[in-house]
């Protein structure tokens, strides 16, 4: 039995094959589950029907294991073959009620919306959630137009079901995404195209559910930065590179005498002693 109502996911996954570089699904996939996703949708636009089927099945299984809902992009007739928790469809795709007639009151329905509108017909028809974006214009959807985070705001204030924020999310530019209202965020490319793809999951969970988005707690401790003493009330490296002008730069972080990578940033957290070492690679060549 589960402690937890799916509606308290934070953390949404969409797979997203041509980022993979040579990894297989079902392993990018567990990473993400392994950093904390706790909602995951199969989306493949250029499968065959059966490829997407085998997929479904395989997410099936893993996301059981997790205790994660799966959703399937577009196919209902999937999702009802391998019981998948639930459908995701857009405002092309078939209509809220038809899908709902076929899938029962059970099935966890999520509409995609790009306009406060439709975020309110959905509401109205019976969504279980919404999908608010593309926030950011992105490759993932090419040529479909950024709502901005003025659309998340709106939704913020007058919508009442679950809804998460999509589209052009990244590490960088999450923290504007939640300042704007954002409590749920959903991303294929800044996810399962990362190297490091656990401890991407980590740092946005981390950006979602910790205390300040920003990173910076007010306390102030004292650090080690190059072998000098500084006051910092940054909570996490990503912050401190934040405050120092450095989160855009090529840079070699030492925490502790641990090489932190770069998505390990907003998880790595400064305590009262931490001694850092900084690295600046400056010019190209
Ligand atoms: C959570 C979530 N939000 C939006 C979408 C996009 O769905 P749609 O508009 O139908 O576009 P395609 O994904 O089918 O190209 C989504 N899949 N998930
Ligand atoms: C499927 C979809 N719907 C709206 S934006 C989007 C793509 C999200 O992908 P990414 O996180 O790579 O921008
Ligand atoms: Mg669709």
């Amino acid at each position: 039995m589960s402690l937890h109502s799916w509606k308290d996911f934070r953390l949404y996954v969409i797979t997203g094959e041509n980022y993979h570089t040579g990894r297989s699904l079902v392993d990018v996939m567990e990473q993400t589950l392994l950093g904390g996703a706790d909602m995951v949708q199969l989306r493949a636009k250029d499968l065959s029907k059966r490829e997407v089927l085998a997929q479904a099945y395989t997410l099936r299984k893993l996301t059981d294991r997790y205790n994660v809902p799966l959703i399937i992009n577009d196919y209902l007739d999937v999702a009802l073959a391998v019981q998948a928790d639930g459908v995701h469809l857009g405002q092309d795709d078939l209509p809220l009620k038809e899908a709902r007639r076929i899938l029962g009151p059970a099935a966890i329905i999520g509409i995609s919306t790009h306009h406060i509108d439709q975020a309110l017909d959905a509401e109205r028809d019976g969504a279980d959630y919404i999908g608010v974006g593309p926030v950011y214009p992105t490759g993932t959807k090419a040529g479909r137009k950024a709502v901005t985070t003025d659309y998340v705001r709106e939704v913020a204030k007058q919508v009442k079901i679950p809804w998460v924020a999509i589209g052009g999310i990244t590490l960088g530019n999450v923290g504007e995404v939640i300042a704007a209202g954002a409590s749920r965020v959903c991303a294929v490319s800044a996810i399962v195209g990362s190297e490091h793809v656990a401890e991407t999951c980590r740092s946005f969970r981390t950006a979602l559910t910790g205390q300040q988005g920003a990173g910076g707690s007010g306390e102030t401790r004292t650090i080690r930065i190059n072998g000098r003493n500084e006051q910092t009330n940054a909570q996490s490296v990503h912050a401190l590179m934040e405050q120092l002008g450095f989160a855009g730069k090529r840079m070699v972080v030492e925490l502790n005498g641990v090489i932190i990578a770069r998505e390990a940033w907003h998880t790595a957290l400064l305590e009262q002693g931490a001694s850092l070492e900084l690295v600046h690679f400056v010019g190209g060549g």
